[in-house]
């Protein structure tokens, strides 16, 4: 199986405050990966770092074997979920994924609507954003993160908010999304959850990625 992304001893320090501390990891295509581990120990910052959206103080992550370089385009689509869904609230459900979309020319009407159905929210899709709950924006914004069909899902805290049956949907949608070969990073404090979907887990802890024992 070829390696999908990799980390290579990337490390980055805020404020004065290191954040992420020489971190190693490898992802392969067709894998769930969790990444658990509590508040402020670096684990949006990782998925930050991924997305080239902080400029490492040493190493590097590749892409398919291509260098990720800070605020540029990514060497392939990633579908991402990282702190808040940044939606338009006076627009409704649909307008906004049909925006998103269209930057990247990516609209798979068919995909989206299957998406809505499976969260539930197929029926206020014509409702604004800002009439939203937080469990509804948080499952808009996962349906942003898979309706382009990236092989890469990189996904923050993403059943933040969610009720027990739409946790139970989230993680078999989950499943379903492994089976078409996607890369999935999930950061989570919600051990249980991972540790039932998850190929490999890794523990985050101040700035420090490991295998979870
Ligand atoms: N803009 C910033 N300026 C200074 N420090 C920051 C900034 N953003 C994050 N940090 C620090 O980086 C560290 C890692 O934060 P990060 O958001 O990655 O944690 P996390 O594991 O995702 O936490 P949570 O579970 O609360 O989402 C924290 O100590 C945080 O205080």
């Amino acid at each position: 199986m070829t390696t999908h992304v990799t980390v290579t001893d990337y490390s980055k320090t805020i404020k004065g405050k290191p954040v992420l501390r020489g971190v190693n990891a490898a992802f392969e295509h067709g894998r769930i990966y969790g990444i658990v581990g509590p508040n402020g120990s670096g684990k949006t910052m990782l998925l930050r770092a991924i997305c080239g959206f902080i400029r490492p103080d040493r190493g590097h992550v590749e892409i398919n074997g291509q260098r990720v370089e800070f605020n540029r385009r990514l060497p392939e689509p990633v579908g991402v979920v990282i702190e808040n869904p940044g939606f338009v609230n006076s627009e409704t459900a649909m307008q906004n994924l049909r925006y998103l979309a269209g930057i990247n020319h990516a609209y798979d009407g068919r995909e989206t609507q299957r998406l809505l159905r499976v969260f539930g929210l197929e029926e206020h899709r014509d409702e604004k954003v800002g009439s939203y709950s937080l469990g509804m924006r948080q499952k808009l914004g996962v349906i942003q993160a898979l309706m382009e069909h990236q092989p890469l899902v990189l996904l923050d805290e993403p059943t933040n908010g969610l009720d027990e049956r739409s946790v139970e949907v989230f993680l078999e949608e989950m499943l379903r999304q492994r089976e078409q070969g996607r890369t999935i990073i999930i950061a989570s404090h919600h051990s249980d959850e991972l540790n039932r979907i998850a190929d490999v887990l890794y523990a985050m802890g101040d700035g420090e990625l490991r295998p979870k024992a």
